[in-house]
């Protein structure tokens, strides 16, 4: 690659572990692909045997990532005590967890997703209309991982290229950038979205800073927020075990909260075994992304996550929380002692950025920056 990669081309290569190309053709896009009446997958989505998985490797009895109740919070006392142990337990052994009675409402996440759903349903003519036109911006393009593409399509609502300044007057750069006319109403719908997921992400920084035992301010203070959203859909594929609907990887910012359609296809690494996340309605699925990993002195865990692809369409929506270019991210000194001296190496997050978009790792790529005792 070797590009200069400014904060919004990492952001998106820390998101999610790839990179999009910008240039590819209308007719290139996967939907369009599908559309037009596949019934074999096309070369170039076809992944090497070893980064292949047959659904049945993931059959069988599970356990379940936890669920995490926040109206238990009403009660500031035991209920809250209680919440805050269970986000301790879920991020030190899973680095994810479903959150319930998280204060967005049902009808906002509905009208949301359905947007999401009306937006990759729009004729082919009218989705290119917001092609995304430069790394890193806003706009509809194709996730790539390795040498074969993954198997989904994106509409990123979020400028993630750097180039605009966070605005303070919409709290801490929270905006959605992408004005979609078509469908109709999904402006709307997702802006109230974004406002509703916007008080989550505050919600869960203090929750977070208060299960590692520091006040709620803490990591708000040590890593400014800026959040945004990805829209991303799997098309039904003819051949899913030739496939990957979006490959291994960890989040490389704050955290990431995701809403995903009625269909299985996520599943989260845990004990070196991979685990389906079974959706629950109205429920957001939680996971700890690299930087919390880091501030946090290795203590919750960057989840490792993936996608799988299926015969039937899945969409998620994935909201990400990362931090400022400039911002130095370290184990927080609070978190650490002679016992527990710092496990990372502290970093810019520019660098870290750089790093996370030039490696040819998707995962563990925070092992480069531990420091060997
Ligand atoms: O499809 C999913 O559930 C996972 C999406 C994801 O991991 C990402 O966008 O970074
Ligand atoms: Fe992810």
């Amino acid at each position: 690659m070797g590009r200069d990669l400014s904060l919004a081309h990492g952001q998106e290569i820390m998101q999610s572990g790839n990179s999009i190309d910008t240039a590819a053709k209308p007719e290139d896009m996967l939907l369009s692909i599908v559309e037009s009446g596949i019934e074999q997958v096309p070369p170039e989505f076809i992944k090497p045997p070893h980064e292949r998985v047959s659904r049945l490797d993931s059959e069988g009895p599970h356990e379940q990532i936890p669920v995490i109740d926040l109206a238990m919070l009403d009660d500031k006392g035991a209920g809250k005590r209680q919440v805050l142990a269970e986000i301790v337990r879920a991020c030190e052994e899973w680095g994810c967890f479903h959150l319930i009675n998280h204060g967005v409402p049902a009808q906002v996440m509905d009208a949301a997703m359905d947007a999401t759903k009306r937006f990759f349903a729009l004729p082919a003519v009218e989705r290119e209309k917001y092609r995304m036109t430069k790394i890193g911006g806003k706009g509809y393009g194709q996730a790539y991982v390795g040498k074969a593409k993954d198997w989904n399509d994106r509409l990123f609502l979020t400028d993630f290229s750097g180039e605009e300044e966070p605005n303070p007057d919409r709290g801490c750069a929270f905006s959605y950038d992408l004005v979609l006319t078509n469908p109709p109403g999904a402006q709307e719908a997702l802006a109230s979205y974004g406002e509703a997921m916007h008080k989550l992400v505050q919600i869960t920084l203090a929750l977070l800073s208060e299960a590692l035992g520091q006040t709620p301010e803490f990591l708000s203070s040590k890593l400014p927020s800026l959040f945004g959203t990805v829209l991303t859909h799997y098309p039904p594929c003819p051949q899913p075990d030739l496939v990957m609907g979006l490959a291994p990887h960890e989040d490389g910012g704050i955290f990431t909260f995701l809403q995903q359609s009625n269909v299985l296809g996520l599943e989260v690494l845990k004990d070196g075994r991979w685990v389906p996340v079974q959706p629950v309605a109205h429920a957001f699925v939680f996971m700890v992304a690299d930087l919390v990993q880091i501030v946090s002195n290795d203590r919750f865990k960057s989840v490792t996550h993936r996608a799988l692809a299926g015969p039937i369409a899945r969409t998620v929506m994935a909201n990400f929380t990362a931090t400022v270019k400039d911002a130095v991210i370290q184990p927080a000194p609070e978190l650490c002692s002679d016992r527990n001296p710092p496990a990372f190496r502290s970093v810019v997050y520019k660098e870290f950025l750089k790093y996370l978009g030039t490696t040819d790792l998707h995962v563990h790529r925070l092992e480069a920056f531990r420091l060997r005792q």
